[in-house]
């Protein structure tokens, strides 16, 4: 199968939220069919959170057998436990506080107020322990084998925290790395790196508003990874861009779906 990007497009937000909620419930439900569990990677953001409210609105939540599936992150933002911006925070509220899942395999980042402390650095390799952990030892791989990571598309094309020519985008070696310094709030942040990322089966990339036009745009359009991140984020068997008509708006015409409403 192609990894050469896929884009579906939705008329608003909403409806994207509710249409990915809705895919994401396929890939789980047919994933533990065949394997017996799933796995997917979360990401932060507008967009992701109005997946996951999506999902936990959606009768069809009820096909899937949250025990069996293990929650991965992205990236978080290196916060005390509970602080309402970290990303995990925000997933408890909109969706894991409603369904049963098994909390031995919500895997949050660390917290800055956890074992490591203020030590970034020392999170970001424990995290990259606990996904080497889960592997499959018969892959040789660092990181499970994900069915979906999701990823939000910042403004600036920053995904998960891979921001434009930060050191953390040019990691080619470590699954996880600190970030210092971060354009966004809060300055300091956990993250995947591109090549864990790119372990992944399927990477969805979730871009909806017009402030991310432009940011699709230049990441569909031939640009490198280290000056725009979302460039670089691939899956082995899919990359599938979900988008609403807004942050589609400045899309080439050559890549705008010719079947999109
Ligand atoms: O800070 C973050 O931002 C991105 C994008 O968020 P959005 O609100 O602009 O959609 C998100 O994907 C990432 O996980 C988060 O930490």
């Amino acid at each position: 199968m192609s990894t050469a990007p896929q884009l579906v497009v939705h008329r608003d937000k909403d409806l994207m939220a509710q249409a990915a909620a809705a895919r994401l419930i396929t890939r789980i439900v047919d994933a533990q069919a065949s394997r017996g569990s799933a796995s997917v990677v979360l990401t932060g953001g507008r967009n992701g959170n109005g997946l996951l409210a999506a999902l936990a609105a959606a009768p069809a939540r009820d096909a899937v057998d949250w025990a069996r599936l293990d929650l991965w992150w992205g990236d978080e933002r290196f916060l005390p436990e509970g602080d309402p911006d970290r990303n995990v925070t925000q997933a408890r509220e909109a969706l894991l506080d409603s369904v049963p899942l098994d909390p031995g395999r919500v895997h949050a980042m660390p917290a800055s107020d956890g074992p490591h402390g203020t030590d970034v650095d020392a999170a970001a390799a424990a995290y990259a322990a606990e996904l080497a952990a889960a592997a499959a030892p018969e892959n040789h791989a660092s990181v499970p084998a994900f069915d979906v990571l999701l990823l939000g598309v910042g403004p600036d094309t920053h995904v998960a925290s891979l921001f434009p020519e930060l050191p953390a985008v040019r990691e080619t070696e470590r699954t996880v790395v600190g970030v210092h310094g971060a354009p966004k709030p809060p300055p300091t942040r956990v993250t995947l790196t591109l090549p864990a990322i790119r372990a992944a089966r399927e990477v969805w990339l979730l871009a909806a508003g017009e402030d991310k036009a432009e940011a699709a745009a230049i990441a569909l359009s031939g640009a490198g990874e280290i000056q725009a991140p979302a460039a670089g984020a691939h899956g082995r068997a899919r990359t599938l861009w979900l988008l609403d008509r807004p942050a589609a708006s400045q899309l080439p015409r050559s890549l705008y779906p010719p079947a999109s409403p």
